[in-house]
């Protein structure tokens, strides 16, 4: 079954209910091999896991509690086959996007250019923005390093997108601090985008005190499933290879 949530576009302003946490739909992007299911079940279970099935996509979610406020971070983790492709499929879903590199490959960071025209393309106009940032990955590997730190930044500045480098093997937390940051920059756009409007000096103009208080603009969706790690969306691709797997987390196949 293939549950999909999305988010209102357009900015109609609903009471988010105090105990719901809000939710955050982060879309990972990068070419194959740059590390973007690593980093996915490293911020889900903590663990490096080597080998993943390089044609599985899924949608996984995680309760995670950002500066003393709740939230369900969902992260879909794609398996383009080269460049951003049929790229509906995650333009309209995401809250904001993760796109990844590798420090030991340039083509992988070229591939990341494709990908952050055709987000920031897409977000161009839209409220609330969506965040972009940009992860070079692997920093593991700096004997094997082809796409400098200088290059990462000015890439990233070039479209005002965040910028890190991380390894998916070594310690979690500052792959933690990625996706935390992602729903801190999240909510700074929501709060930017239903911030009160400037009362002019026309008496006119609606008293903002007299406004109803505003809110998130997430729609009503249905409370996720209670297990604290689901797949709530098939996988995209079968994998094509038969090889015996474990399956270390529903969706995940790690050979
Ligand atoms: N040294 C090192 N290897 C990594 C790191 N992250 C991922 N890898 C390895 O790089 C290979 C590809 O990692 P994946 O997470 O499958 O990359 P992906 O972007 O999901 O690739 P596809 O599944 O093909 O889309 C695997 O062998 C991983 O073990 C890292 O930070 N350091």
């Amino acid at each position: 079954m293939s549950l999909m949530f999305g988010k209102a576009r357009t900015c109609n302003i609903v009471t988010v209910p105090e105990h719901e946490p809000s939710e955050c739909n982060i879309v990972i992007l990068g070419s194959m091999g740059s590390g973007k299911s690593a980093l996915t079940v490293k911020f889900l279970t903590k663990r490096f896991i080597s080998e993943y099935d390089p044609n599985l996509e899924d949608t996984y979610s995680s309760e995670e509690v950002v500066d003393q406020q709740p939230v369900i971070v969902k992260v879909m983790d794609t398996a383009d086959q080269d460049g951003p492709v049929n790229c509906e499929r995650y333009l309209s879903w995401a809250n904001a996007f993760i796109i990844v590199y590798s420090i030991d490959n340039r083509n992988s960071f070229q591939a990341c250019q494709q990908y952050i025209e055709t987000v920031t393309l897409y977000s161009k106009g839209l409220q609330p923005d969506t965040p972009v940032i940009l992860l070079g990955n692997k920093v593991d590997m700096e004997r094997y390093r082809q796409v400098s730190k200088a290059d990462g930044a000015a890439l990233a500045s070039r479209f005002g997108c965040r910028f890190f480098e991380v390894s998916a093997c070594l310690d979690f937390l500052s792959i933690q601090h990625i996706f935390h940051e992602v729903v801190r920059e999240v909510r700074r756009e929501t709060d930017r985008s239903i911030r009160p409007l400037f009362i002019s000096e026309d008496k006119s103009a609606i008293s903002l005190s007299s406004a109803p208080p505003l809110t998130a603009c997430y729609k009503e969706l249905p409370t996720p499933a209670t297990a604290k790690l689901v797949t709530v969306k098939s996988s995209r691709a079968q994998s094509k290879r038969r090889a015996p797997t474990l399956t270390l987390l529903k969706g995940f196949k790690i050979f």
